[in-house]
């Protein structure tokens, strides 16, 4: 059936958004919709320029045989921000205040909606990272992982906390996490991880860093390597810090368990932001 290019816009459109990292053919569109490669050609240049102005995404088009076109989710600055100071006023609800200076986090972790956002800025910031997996720690973690996964198209490998006897040969390490000071293992089933992956590494929540060190540590046993690593908050009111180089959309900078006082601000994302503007 033969598509007006009003109808091919709308339909590609679809078809990329819902397809990110995913180099298509113009072949393929040129067969759905009964056109000329030409005239695919002159609908993905109109995309281009709407979605650029609108900082919706990059389209990016590779020449040649195996050539085809590729949607890069982004998102803008001024979106980013609002989604993020919206999050700090919701996390400085001085009902969240747990002990040990940790936060209830479970409805923001399960708000679809807004791990998506999450997930799609920080896929914006890594988009030109080589990343082939995304790895984070049971269980807060795995939504925004998932919402990070679907926008860098690439899959989720879950670390779990103790040995789970559903999962094969499993490789353990200790880690210390939290103020809890407790000795702790995480582990990961060997098939889960290939040798020489790139891995970044989504969590929750970071306090001591201790959790996300124990992921660096598991991922240099896989002989695979750490690309970057995000959270949704850390906190910094911390004294020692295992983790020295991480990306935060939100601080904790202070939580008094009496008063119940917290302060949430920015994290670092957009430092990282404007600086990953700038080496494009
Ligand atoms: O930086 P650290 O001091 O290591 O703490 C951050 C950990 C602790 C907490 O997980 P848990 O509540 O231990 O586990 P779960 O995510 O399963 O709730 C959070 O989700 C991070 O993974």
């Amino acid at each position: 059936k033969k598509f007006r290019r009003s109808g091919r816009l709308v339909d590609l459109t679809n078809y990329l958004i819902n397809n990110p990292h995913q180099l298509i053919p113009l072949t393929y569109f040129a067969e759905r919709y009964d056109s000329a490669k030409s005239s695919i050609s002159e609908d993905l240049g109109i995309i281009k320029e709407m979605f650029e102005s609108q900082e919706t995404g990059l389209l990016v088009t590779v020449a040649g045989a195996s050539g085809g076109v590729k949607y890069i989710p982004t998102a803008s600055v001024d979106e980013i921000e609002a989604t993020l100071l919206d999050l700090c006023t919701k996390l400085k609800d001085p009902n969240r205040v747990l002990p040990g200076g940790y936060l209830y986090m479970m409805d923001i972790i399960g708000n679809p909606k807004l791990m998506n956002d999450i997930g799609r800025y920080f896929a914006t910031l890594f988009a030109n990272k080589k990343v082939d997996v995304i790895m984070t720690m049971a269980t807060k973690g795995i939504p925004l992982a998932y919402a990070v996964a679907s926008y860098m198209n690439v899959p989720v490998c879950i670390v779990r906390h103790e040995h789970r006897i559903t999962e094969g040969s499993l490789v353990s390490i200790n880690y210390v996490s939290g103020s809890t000071k407790r000795i702790q293992t995480m582990s990961l089933a060997k098939r889960s991880l290939q040798e020489g992956s790139n891995v970044l590494i989504i969590d929750d929540f970071m306090k001591a860093g201790g959790t996300i060190k124990g992921m660096i540590n598991l991922v240099d046993e896989f002989q695979s390597n750490v690309v970057g690593t995000g959270v949704l908050v850390e906190a910094d009111h911390v004294d020692e810090r295992l983790v020295d180089k991480y990306i935060s959309m939100t601080r904790l900078s202070e939580v008094n368990t009496k008063d119940k006082l917290i302060t949430v601000e920015l994290g670092n994302f957009f430092e990282n932001l404007k600086q990953y503007r700038e080496e494009k």
